[in-house]
C-alpha cells in the first residue's frame, strides 16, 4: 500500500454542530494522508451514504479511504479498503471478498496478533490503544512497550492508535512508531488542520525527514525538528545568534517550541566579537 504517516478516523460525537465532511476536509487540508469512516451505530443505508460522500472528498485530496468493520460497504462505496477487528471475519475471508488490490487493515493488541496479521496477509495493522481513550471505552491500553515490540519485529506497515495527541505523540514516536492515528485529538479540535500539521511535523522530525527552507537567502534542505535543533546542528546554539523567521524575530526561549516548516524563510544572524 502507499506510504502514509497520519491516519485520521471520523468521530462525529466529538464535533456537534459541525459536519463530518467539514471536519474531515480540515484534517485533509492539514495533511491527513489516510482516512477511515468509523460509525458504530448507523443503519447500513446511512453508513453507505456517508461512505460515498467521504469517498468523494478523499478522492479530491488523492488520499486512501478505509471503511471500518464493513467490507460490503467498503466495496459499495468504492473505498480503498476495510479495517477489521480481532472479532471480525478472518483476513482470508475479507481478502476473498475485497480482492487482491484493496487494503485490509486489522487491529492488534499483542505481538501474537501482530504476527498472525502479518502471516495472514494484512496490508497494515493498528497498534493500540496505546493510551486509555474514551473513543474505545473498556479496552485496556497496550502502552508504549507493545509499540516497541512491534517496532522491533513487524515488517508490514503499522500505525499507533489510541489517546494520541500532540502532547504525547513524541513518546509514541520515541518507542519506534513512524505512523500515528487519531480520532478525538483531531476531530474534537476547533482547528483540526493545525492539529494535523503539528502531528505531521512531529512524525517528520522522528523520521529525520528533510524539509526545504530558505536559509540566509539560499534554498536548503534541512532536518525536520525544532528551531533549537536546527541551530544546534550548525553548532551555533551557544553563539550570539538572532533568528528571524518569516520576517519576525524568534526569541531564544521560543526556539525549542518553534517547528521547522517546509517553505519557511529563516535568517540566522551571527554577531561576531564583543562591544
Ligand atoms: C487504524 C485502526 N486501528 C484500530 C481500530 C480499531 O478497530 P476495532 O478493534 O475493530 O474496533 P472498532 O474501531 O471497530 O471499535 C480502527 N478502527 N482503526
Ligand atoms: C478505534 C480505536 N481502536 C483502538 S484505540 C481507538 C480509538 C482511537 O481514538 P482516539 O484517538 O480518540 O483515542
Ligand atoms: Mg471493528
Amino acid at each position: 500500500m502507499r506510504e502514509f504517516s497520519l491516519y485520521v478516523i471520523t468521530g462525529e460525537q466529538y464535533h456537534p454542530g459541525r459536519s463530518m465532511l467539514e471536519v474531515m476536509e480540515a484534517a485533509l487540508a492539514g495533511g491527513a494522508d489516510i482516512v477511515q469512516l468509523r460509525e458504530k451505530n448507523l443503519p447500513a443505508s446511512e453508513l453507505l451514504e456517508k461512505a460515498r460522500a467521504l469517498r468523494e472528498l478523499t478522492r479530491r485530496y488523492n488520499v486512501p479511504f478505509i471503511v471500518n468493520d464493513h467490507p460490503d460497504i467498503a466495496l459499495a462505496a468504492e473505498a480503498d479498503g476495510v479495517h477489521l477487528g480481532q472479532e471480525d471475519m478472518p483476513i482470508a475471508e475479507a481478502r476473498e471478498r475485497m480482492g487482491a488490490d484493496r487494503i485490509i487493515g486489522i487491529s492488534t493488541h499483542a505481538i501474537e496478533e501482530a504476527r498472525a496479521a502479518e502471516r495472514d496477509g494484512a496490508d497494515y495493522i493498528g497498534v493500540g490503544p496505546v493510551f486509555p481513550t474514551g473513543t474505545k471505552p473498556g479496552r485496556q491500553a497496550v502502552t508504549t512497550s507493545y509499540v516497541r515490540q512491534v517496532a522491533d519485529e513487524i515488517r508490514i506497515p503499522w500505525v499507533a492508535i489510541g489517546g494520541i495527541t500532540p502532547d504525547n505523540a513524541d513518546q509514541v514516536l520515541a518507542a519506534g512508531a513512524s505512523r500515528l492515528c487519531a480520532v478525538s485529538a483531531v476531530v474534537g479540535s476547533s482547528d483540526p488542520a493545525s492539529v494535523c500539521r503539528r502531528l505531521k511535523e512531529q512524525i517528520a522530525a522522528a523520521r529525520g525527514e528533510l524539509v526545504p527552507i530558505k536559509l540566509n537567502g539560499r534554498e536548503e534542505q534541512v532536518r525536520a525538528g525544532t528551531l533549537e535543533q536546527l541551530i544546534q546542528s550548525y553548532g551555533l546554539a551557544d553563539k550570539r545568534i538572532v533568528a528571524e523567521l518569516d520576517g519576525a524575530i524568534v526569541q531564544r526561549n521560543r526556539w525549542e517550541s518553534t517547528q521547522v516548516r517546509a517553505g519557511m524563510t529563516l535568517e540566522l544572524v551571527h554577531f561576531v566579537g564583543g562591544g
